[in-house]
């Protein structure tokens, strides 16, 4: 499904936020965006999907597939959420019910938008776990009883359940180690490529948003400074903004290297998957 924001502008409380940005991601398209912290990023991903605090002066327009997100009542919006679009968070601990088992996590997008009966949200719920690489056992677990990375991956489960078309992922690896991180960029890569979905991927990450994404988009201070492939964007960065962001990047990966960090985790390097099955 592809997504067209026009001049859109946010505001909280008399301060602009987000300055007039027009992007489009495309149908099955996967799209990055990054920029410095606070340059306005989630305040895109939120106005996306409705999810701005009522405070903030939404203009302009957002189009998902054929239908206006800015000025939605809320229940068009809620209908939208639980069908159309799906959401994956930074922090799968927050995004999770700390009181339900994972089964009922999963479950909780169909029983809530779709008539279905008993086994046929098993099914699907089941199909879901296995596809984002996680067993059956797992379904009667809490949350507190997976690791990050297992958490993430029903967290990913629960935004795609529904099959949305479009999906925003706002710094869904920046918890995980490494090798977890790479792991959990593929699954979701593979899940919205297979489903012919749309998506958004907000990162600070470069070596997860050129796995990510095709062509990417850099924020500063609530404008748009430059759009291109993810390759070239980040071979031959053009603005000063794009390039100070891809030069700390690189810099931080130079020192990463030299101490001999990301590459300890133990799942990853005694080949183990998130389940700790051996592969
Ligand atoms: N509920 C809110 N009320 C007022 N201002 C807010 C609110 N949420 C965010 N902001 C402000 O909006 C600006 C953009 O925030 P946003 O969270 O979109 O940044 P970001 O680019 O996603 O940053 P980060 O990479 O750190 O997550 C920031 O200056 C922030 O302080």
């Amino acid at each position: 499904m592809s997504v067209n924001l026009e001049d859109l502008r946010i505001s909280i409380a008399g301060r602009s936020i987000v300055k007039g940005i027009s992007m489009r991601v495309g149908d099955g398209e996967r799209v990055g965006l990054i920029g410095a912290s606070g340059s306005g990023k989630s305040m895109i991903a939120k106005a996306c999907l409705g999810l701005l605090p009522s405070v903030a002066d939404v203009r302009g327009s957002i189009r998902i597939g054929q239908q206006e997100i800015v000025g939605a009542d809320e229940r068009k919006l809620a209908g939208i959420r639980g069908s159309a679009t799906g959401l994956v968070v930074q922090n799968p601990a927050a995004a999770l019910n700390p009181v339900k088992r994972v089964f009922d996590q999963v479950a909780l997008p169909l029983t809530l938008h779709y008539q279905l009966d008993r086994e046929q949200i098993r099914t699907r719920v089941i199909d879901m776990l296995r596809r984002v690489g996680l067993t059956e056992t797992i379904a009667d677990k809490f949350p507190h009883q997976l690791s990050g990375g297992q958490q993430q991956r029903v967290a990913i489960a629960t935004a795609l359940v529904t099959s949305p078309k479009f999906i925003i992922a706002d710094e869904p690896t920046t918890s995980l180690d490494s090798i977890t991180q790479q792991q959990i960029v593929d699954v979701l890569v593979s899940l919205v490529d297979d489903s012919g979905a749309s998506m958004l991927f907000i990162t600070h990450d470069f070596s997860v948003l050129s796995r990510a994404t095709t062509r990417c988009a850099v924020l500063d201070e609530g404008v748009l400074v430059e759009e291109g492939s993810t390759h070239d964007l980040l071979r031959e960065p053009k603005h000063p903004v794009t390039r100070i962001l891809v030069n700390a990047a690189t810099e931080l990966t130079f020192q990463r290297n030299a101490v001999g960090q990301g590459i300890t985790d133990g799942q990853g390097v005694h080949g183990r998957n998130d389940e700790g099955a051996a592969r």
